[in-house]
């Protein structure tokens, strides 16, 4: 793998899109240290500043690296079996209930040693990065037990050793009730509570806390359960919420000062509201709907009037979104949800940083860490407009190139 780690470096005429806006005119980017040190108009540099730097790349277009705010990377196991139940038309509630869907996974998973799960999840992990991640989020929750939670954990981390990104992640202990505790759900939160998300802390495994509020899984009353220990132990908070029926768990969240609320299909007007005032981030999950086929459209006229910013993300899973192509979520946001490419390629980098708790990141600005993607690409919008493997001709991570091709 080439790796290029020279202090000072520059790109040459590149089209910028920054994370939020695109730049109108191409651009030189010198980095330095990690760091984006200098962002000139394509004629001009500071010749002082960029003083011994080498040349790193000329033309494309430079993106920050992706981020993929929003994952189930690590599991065992497959669900192409309920896809093709799916198309005959049982509904995932329904295989759900049935004692299928997460269920299968978590019998799956549960078997798994944590070497099974990184031979199986590293694949996974090396086609995101190769479609320009550079940060990444991952759920546990196919583990159920506290010694399964905390072995999904561990694998997550060490994926993040294993390869040249920044995994942050996610104890999702409130995913779905697992069958040694049918009909005493509430006794599985007060595991939740009180054992595993303790020692997941005591081991530093876990950067926040997720929960599934809906019918077939947690009840709000139950999420907040689950919030008031996250709470306690000083972890962020995220929620599934509003996928598949509206509970109110993204206003609830969001009172727990949650740093997003994914999937959000049946959200209201209220808790569009309360997710604005708060500065929640709606994270939009265009897999999962597509692959589920569903209609109910996620609000994103409401989300776009009252400013609440909006997230892309893979929600890459074996069940509901067994898709690890961020640059394929940005064309299905814009011809499922209707986003521009310039909003969907936001939801992928500033936005999908800010519902990570990460603002610095998914930016192209002086100062900001120098995590980029050079695409061989002529516009930004291609990325979304697209759906092809193969356009990253740098990835670039912390400051050193880390892809090249
Ligand atoms: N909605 C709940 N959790 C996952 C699906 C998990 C699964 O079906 O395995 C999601 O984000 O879609
Ligand atoms: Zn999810």
């Amino acid at each position: 793998m080439p790796m290029h780690s020279t202090s000072k470096q520059l790109w040459r005429d590149v089209q910028v899109f920054d994370g939020l806006a695109q730049l109108d005119e191409a651009m030189n980017v010198l980095v330095e240290d990690g760091c984006i040190a200098g962002l000139w108009p394509s004629s001009t540099f500071d010749e002082a500043l960029a003083q011994g730097a080498v040349e790193a790349g000329r033309g494309g277009v430079m993106t920050p690296g992706l981020v993929d705010c929003h994952t189930h990377l690590v599991y065992a196991g497959d669900r192409a079996g309920e896809f093709e139940q799916r198309l005959e038309g049982v509904s995932y509630e329904t295989i759900a209930r049935n004692g299928g869907g997460i269920i299968s996974s978590v019998r799956a998973t549960r078997a798994a040693s944590e070497d099974d799960l990184i031979a199986a999840s590293l694949p996974r992990l090396d086609a995101l990065l190769a479609d320009g991640v550079t940060t990444l989020e991952i759920k546990s929750g196919y583990g159920l037990t506290v010694a399964d939670e905390l072995k999904m954990l561990r694998v997550a981390r060490r994926l993040g050793e294993l390869r040249p990104v920044r995994v942050l992640t996610t104890l999702l202990g409130a995913h779905a009730l697992p069958p040694e505790y049918a009909g005493r759900a509430d006794d599985y939160v007060s595991l939740v509570c009180d054992e595993m998300i303790p020692a997941a802390v005591a081991e530093g495994l876990a950067d926040a806390v997720d929960v599934f509020c809906e019918g077939i899984a947690f009840s709000p009353a139950q999420c907040e359960r689950v919030f008031q220990a996250a709470q306690h132990h000083g972890l962020a908070i995220k929620a599934h919420a509003e996928q598949l029926s509206n509970l109110g768990g993204s206003a609830l969240a969001v009172r727990y000062g949650a740093l997003s609320a994914d999937h959000i299909e049946y959200l209201d007007e209220a808790g569009v509201r309360a997710m604005a005032e708060a500065g929640t981030v709606a994270v939009l999950l265009p897999g999962a709907f597509h692959v589920l086929r569903e209609t109910q459209l996620p609000p994103i006229e409401l989300l776009r009037q009252y400013g609440v910013p909006m997230a892309v993300a893979s929600d890459a899973n074996p069940g509901t979104s067994p898709i690890c192509m961020p640059t394929l979520m940005a064309n299905l946001a814009c011809t499922l949800f209707r986003l521009t490419p310039r909003e969907a390629l936001a939801g992928m980098t500033a936005h999908g940083a800010r519902a990570l708790g990460l603002p610095d990141l998914g930016r192209i600005a002086v100062g900001a860490p120098a995590d980029l993607c050079l695409w061989d690409i002529q516009q930004p919008a291609e990325l979304a407009y697209a759906v092809q493997a193969g356009r990253l001709r740098q990835r670039v991570f912390n400051g050193a190139i880390v892809h090249a091709r």
